[in-house]
């Protein structure tokens, strides 16, 4: 990076101001500010993954460095402007999870930004709690884990208190161990081959020619894994709608609604369209999917991927899914209800995520997925599929709702999801549940049910 350019640890420390300030959502602010960088000037792909690991990173761990901050402080952490307390939290995580940056590199780079932003008692003051901590870390001592399970994990793994206690529960302390350790590995970017438009093999030559590093996903026979890429906006492949960034989990749900050309198909809660665009490209761009949502602005969204991959079989409608059953009844072939839910499969990929949810969204949520998937369901026809999904991994959005679905609702039984999977990875389940700590893939839950003829 040249001198008259922003150093990536300001540029991350900008980033890290508008999460905190404006509540910005770390991953998108990020995306903004490093496309507006690419075009502007010349970003390296290094420069790139620094700047991603020191923002990604630091949101990650942001219980345990404010805990572990306060070990060196003498006042509350909460007393400390806001621009300080998150360049000291950019020091103190190079300081202790990034090997590679040398101790004195992190606090000089850290005063040199409270230099800038602060004033002479804030260099002081930013100078001496990092150097302190650089010296002295024994002076953090974590909970016991044998007496404390929840808060040792709570702080070792950085995942909010009330999600470990649960997941303690229920999988067990061993489990929940391995499942945080997988929310808290970096995921390998994957997308989805336009299959209308190029081969997967060829797409494979074509990213490589473009500097990517990639390869053939094992899950499904369009994805592809990105290991290295260039800021993917600068791809020419992008732009001429060879492919879709989309997670190898959520492409196995248009292979188990199993869409077939000319079928006309409902997805409930389509926005994006990342599922809406598999299935219109498994139809082959005939029939027609009508892709759904509450939201105009995302339903935009979908029509520019659809445009952009190509898609003329996709139909955008703004509506609330609870009242799909009333407007289309028994008219749809396939219907696809991707119902919003917590989330909490997806934890690795947003690095914010895990600390902006509460333990009332699983009593709140469930409601809404069952209004939506018990009307969407009544527009299924006889015969007709009905696929419910989420990212997550709690059975109070995934399980439950489907059983008791299927309670009140005796003309609709389920079929084996497990069997339904492309490539090699059939399996006897009936409900599938994937997991980050044991797939390497998303958390995530299909089931697939039938309407009776
Ligand atoms: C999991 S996301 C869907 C992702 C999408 N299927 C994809 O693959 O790109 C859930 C979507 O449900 C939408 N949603 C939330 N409440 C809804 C409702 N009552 N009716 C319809 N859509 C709703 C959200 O706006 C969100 O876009």
């Amino acid at each position: 990076m040249t001198k008259n350019k922003m150093d990536a640890r300001e540029i991350a420390l900008k980033v890290l101001n508008e999460v905190e300030g404006k509540g910005a959502y770390a991953n998108i602010a990020l995306a903004q500010e490093l496309n507006r960088r690419a075009l502007q000037e010349k970003i390296t792909n290094q420069d790139r993954r620094f700047i991603t690991e020191l923002v990604y990173g630091t949101v990650k761990t942001g219980a345990t460095l404010d805990w572990m901050l306060s070990c060196f402080l003498s006042r509350p952490l909460a007393k400390v402007a806001p621009i300080i307390k998150n360049i000291l939290r950019l020091g103190m995580y190079q300081l202790f999870y990034l090997e590679k940056v040398p101790a004195s590199a992190a606090c000089n780079q850290a005063v040199e930004l409270a230099r800038k932003y602060g004033h002479a008692g804030t260099i002081k003051f930013v100078n001496g709690v990092l150097r302190n901590a650089a010296r002295c870390p024994e002076k953090i001592i974590f909970p016991e884990k044998d007496k404390y399970p929840v808060k040792y994990l709570a702080l070792k793994y950085y995942h909010p208190e009330w999600l470990i206690e649960r997941w303690v529960n229920r999988l067990g302390i061993k489990v929940c161990e391995d499942l945080c350790q997988a929310n808290n590995t970096t995921p390998v970017l994957s997308v989805r081959t336009n299959t209308l438009k190029i081969e997967r093999e060829a797409l494979l030559t074509r990213l490589t020619a473009e500097g990517v590093r990639c390869q053939a996903s094992k899950w499904t026979p369009e994805g592809i894994l990105l290991h290295e890429h260039p800021s993917l906006i600068t791809l020419n492949s992008l732009q001429e709608g060879l492919f879709q960034v989309q997670d190898e989990s959520s492409m196995l749900v248009a292979h188990i609604l199993g869409p077939q050309p000319g079928d006309f198909i409902i997805d409930a809660c389509g926005a994006p369209g990342g599922k809406t665009t598999h299935i219109a490209a498994l139809m082959k761009n005939t029939g027609k999917v009508l892709s759904t949502d509450i939201y105009e602005h995302k339903l935009a969204l979908t029509r520019e991927n659809a445009e952009r991959l190509s898609l003329s079989n996709i139909e955008t409608k703004v509506l609330d899914a609870v009242n799909l059953g009333s407007m289309y009844p028994l008219k749809a072939d396939k219907v696809l209800v991707d119902a919003p839910c917590s989330g909490l499969g997806v934890l690795r990929r947003k690095p914010d995520s895990r600390w902006r949810k509460t333990k009332d969204i699983l009593q709140d949520l469930p409601k809404l997925q069952a209004a939506i998937l018990a009307s969407a369901a009544q527009c299924v026809r006889p015969d007709g599929v009905l696929v419910y999904s989420t990212c997550t991994t709690e059975p109070e959005e995934n399980q439950n709702i489907v059983n008791s679905f299927l309670q009140e609702n005796p003309a609709f039984s389920l079929e084996p999801a497990g069997q339904y999977l492309p490539m090699d990875k059939k399996t006897a389940d009936n409900m599938l549940q994937l997991w980050p700590h044991i797939d390497n893939v998303d958390g995530f839950f299909i089931a697939r049910m039938r309407r009776r003829n």
